[in-house]
């Protein structure tokens, strides 16, 4: 029947490995383009990195001036430890509650299926879109996405697209309400490196590599502290503060049984995963790095791995408005209620997404996996959606992808 149907085709997509380090990029690629010759959607795939596909599949509106939709998704996911799963993680087995397990189920391969399903209903039901309806298939998000939607982003073909509106992935909620994300932090990846005298590790001395690492390190965590606490006291939400973890310690001078013992190193460094929020004074953070976290007067240096900006190319906050000002908000909102499903209050989300390189010029994009009654278990072991959610989800894309490709234009919420 239909729902099997339905269901089988996510199990196939499901089943296609395209885990780093080796995805199949060319599998999920064929397996997309069926999707989409099934659907008498246009296609085109595009290597803008050889051997990495970026599959953009289109749906003509009627009125080719206006701006068109893009739903985006990105086909690769992230390894599996397979002897630390109960079922295989690339097999999407169902089990006897309707929990279709595989890598891939939560984060996003559910989302680009969902996409496909909801224009299969809407083909079905003879709808025709006025706005032209993108799907775009990344290649990459888990590893930064360079290779895959920021490259889409800053093409000459994104720009014949006339993009007014981007979805992408958002979080699973525990609870009954969809998450939705109307932004995200932008990723500081810092390390820091002390150096200092090496000595006796029986002799007490000032301003050892060691000594002077563990200054910053205490630095680091005492603003960490205050952050969470913010969290924690309910004041902020996770989205909302400046995150810092340590995520390497590298110092030591190694030797055939471990490390030497009674050496002071003369060198030490660690590494932290910073995470910004959109409004937040970026340059004052980069001034305590340089300041308090890595101060040239104690024999410190630092750099950024990875260093995003938190405003766009014209300046601005990446946010994309959640008010009356964005007529893609209130669609979503009112084309999720149709379906009879809830929002939760937006956030910011926590981490990175291919989002950004649409925010990053300018343009709305809304994180939004319609997973609800869903524990979050993105890059976790035994990563599941139940069929049910999943089906859900599916109605909820109908809904939402019909009112967002009749939009014609210019309305309030009280004409909706
Ligand atoms: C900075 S690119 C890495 C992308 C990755 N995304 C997620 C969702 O985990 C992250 O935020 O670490
Ligand atoms: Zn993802
Ligand atoms: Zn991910």
């Amino acid at each position: 029947d239909d729902q099997s149907e339905i269901i089988s085709r996510f199990q196939s997509y499901l089943r296609i490995d395209t885990a780093h380090p080796n995805p199949d990029y060319h599998a999920a690629a064929d397996f997309i383009n069926a999707q989409a010759k099934s659907l008498s959607l246009e296609s085109q795939t595009i290597e803008f990195v050889v051997g990495k596909p970026l599959v953009l599949l289109k749906w003509p509106g009627k009125r080719r001036d206006l701006p068109s939709i893009l739903l985006n998704s990105h086909t690769d996911v992230v390894p599996a430890e397979h002897g630390k799963w109960s079922l295989h993680p690339f097999g999407a087995e169902v089990d006897a509650s309707g929990r279709i397990f595989a890598r891939g189920s939560q984060d996003m391969k559910c989302v680009g299926m969902q996409y496909l399903e909801a224009i299969r209903k809407l083909k079905s039901s003879g709808f025709e879109p006025v706005r032209d309806v993108y799907l775009s298939f990344v290649p990459d998000e888990e590893i930064g996405g360079h290779d895959g939607a920021e490259k889409l982003a800053h093409s000459d073909l994104f720009k014949q697209l006339n993009v007014g509106i981007v979805l992408d992935e958002g979080l699973a909620s525990p609870d009954a309400n969809y998450r939705v994300f109307y932004a995200e932090r932008s990723p500081m990846w810092t390390v820091i490196k002390a150096v200092g005298a090496p000595g006796h590790g029986a002799k007490l001395y000032d301003n050892t590599a060691m000594e002077n690492l563990l200054k910053s390190i205490e630095s680091v965590r005492k603003f960490r502290e205050s952050q969470f606490d913010m969290v924690k006291a309910g004041l902020k939400a996770e989205g909302e503060v400046v995150s810092v973890n340590m995520v390497f310690l590298k110092a030591g001078t190694p030797s055939p049984t471990g490390f030497v013992m009674n050496l002071q190193p003369s060198e030490a460094e660690a590494g932290f995963d910073i995470r910004v929020p959109p409004i937040y004074d970026q340059a004052s953070l980069e001034k305590r790095i340089a300041e308090e976290w890595a101060p040239a007067a104690r024999n410190m240096t630092f750099y950024y791995k990875q260093k995003a900006s938190v405003l766009d190319k014209s300046g601005r906050p990446m946010l994309t408005a959640t008010d009356n000002s964005n007529p893609w908000w209130l669609l979503l909102e009112e084309a999720v209620k149709k379906a009879n499903g809830k929002l939760a209050k937006p956030e910011i989300f926590p981490a990175s997404t291919d989002a950004r390189y649409f925010r990053e010029l300018g343009l709305p994009a809304i994180g939004f996996s319609p997973m609800a009654n869903t524990p979050i278990l993105l890059h976790d072991h035994n990563e599941f959606l139940n069929q049910d959610e999943y089906l859900k989800g599916i109605d909820i894309y109908t809904s939402v992808i019909k009112a967002y490709a009749s939009y014609g234009g210019e309305w309030t919420r009280d004409e909706l």
